[in-house]
């Protein structure tokens, strides 16, 4: 399977609910930075595991993060289908990462989307989508975009998904971070932050910039409630969104609860030539600073999790 990180258009913070969760208005959009997950059958094996994980791929900074017992998003959304179907034999599952972990980019909940969609099909569940998409929202707020992907708008907690149209491809650049933010930590320091949060609502000039509006627009509506709150427990992270608005960057931000930082280059109807020589500046000027351990340009939108 291969299934796509997301990087927030919007992501409007009301106030916390009784659940503990806040009221969001959260739109998604998937970008062409893939992480692979393959499930297969596993062999007679002398321990009872329903799953066995290994993970590769990202650099051994994000890999030390990523648990590789029970916990993993994806061994639950493993051990979730098996409880509610009746179903579940025994699997291997390898993560092939290059998301980014805990870096505001979705990649446990990527991998938690997979994983459902894949063993769903290996024990022959063949669950229709609806029920998916409930076990989905059941193991985190963001995995139900992991199977739906391109731009979606998500309230409630972020799970109930509605489509919005995406005006062609853009172009992004993503600077990734050494160090993880916890999303409930950077949830903590928004209350801590805006007691007084008010009710979230969808930026009509966002609608418009996606209803047609161009890539100059869109980096102009760029907006997330909770980049104050992680700028504030990683304080360097306004030196990175700095040097890519310097270096002209049509939008700079957080993405979701950081710390990866997401930058516009353009799209839509612009130029390509102007949109790479932009890249190469945002790019260097990124890469100058120091503070990114890695630089990596993608694509969005695009489809969420995809048989390969
Ligand atoms: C920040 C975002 O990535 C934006 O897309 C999401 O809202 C977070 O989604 P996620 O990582 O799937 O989060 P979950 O696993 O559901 O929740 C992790 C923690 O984040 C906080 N949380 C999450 C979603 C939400 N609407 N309100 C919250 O307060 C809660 O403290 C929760 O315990
Ligand atoms: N498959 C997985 N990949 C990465 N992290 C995982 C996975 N399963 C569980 N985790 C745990 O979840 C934590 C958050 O990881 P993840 O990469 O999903 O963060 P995130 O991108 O910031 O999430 P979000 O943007 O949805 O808030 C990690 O620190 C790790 O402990």
């Amino acid at each position: 399977m291969r299934v796509p990180a997301k990087v927030n258009l919007q992501l409007a913070v009301g106030p916390r609910r009784e659940d503990g969760f806040h009221a969001l208005v959260n739109v998604f959009h998937a970008v062409s930075l893939f992480d692979e997950v393959t499930v297969k059958a596993a062999p007679p094996r002398q321990s009872r595991a329903l799953t066995e994980l290994t993970a590769a791929g990202q650099s051994e900074s994000h890999l030390a993060r990523v648990p590789l017992d029970g916990s993993n998003l994806a061994a639950r959304a493993a051990t979730l289908l098996a409880e509610e179907t009746g179903a579940g034999s025994p699997v291997d599952i390898h993560i092939d990462k290059r998301i980014p972990v805990a870096g505001g980019m979705a990649g446990g909940s990527a991998d938690a989307a997979a994983a459902l969609v894949a063993c769903d099909r290996l024990w022959g569940c063949g669950l229709p989508r609806e029920r998916l998409l409930e076990l989905a929202a059941r193991l985190g707020s963001d995995v139900a975009f992991g199977l739906v992907g391109d731009t979606a708008v998500g309230t409630g907690r972020g799970e109930l998904l509605e489509p919005l149209a995406s005006p062609g491809r853009f172009r992004w650049v993503f600077a990734l971070s050494t160090r993880g933010l916890s999303t409930a930590d950077v949830f903590g320091e928004y209350d801590r932050l805006r007691p007084d949060a008010p009710e979230p609502r969808l930026d009509a000039a966002l609608e418009k910039a996606l209803a047609g509006g161009g890539a100059r627009a869109l980096g102009r509506a760029l907006s997330n409630d909770l980049q104050p709150a992680a700028l504030s427990l990683l304080p360097e992270l306004e030196r990175t969104l700095e040097a890519g608005r310097s270096a002209g960057a049509l939008g700079a931000l957080v993405s979701g609860s950081g710390p990866t930082c997401a930058f516009l280059l353009g799209g839509g109807d612009e130029d390509p030539d102007e949109v790479a020589e932009r890249e190469a500046g945002v790019v260097a000027a990124l890469r100058s600073t120091g503070l990114c351990e890695q630089v990596v340009p993608a694509d969005g939108d695009v489809p969420g999790s995809t048989v390969l």
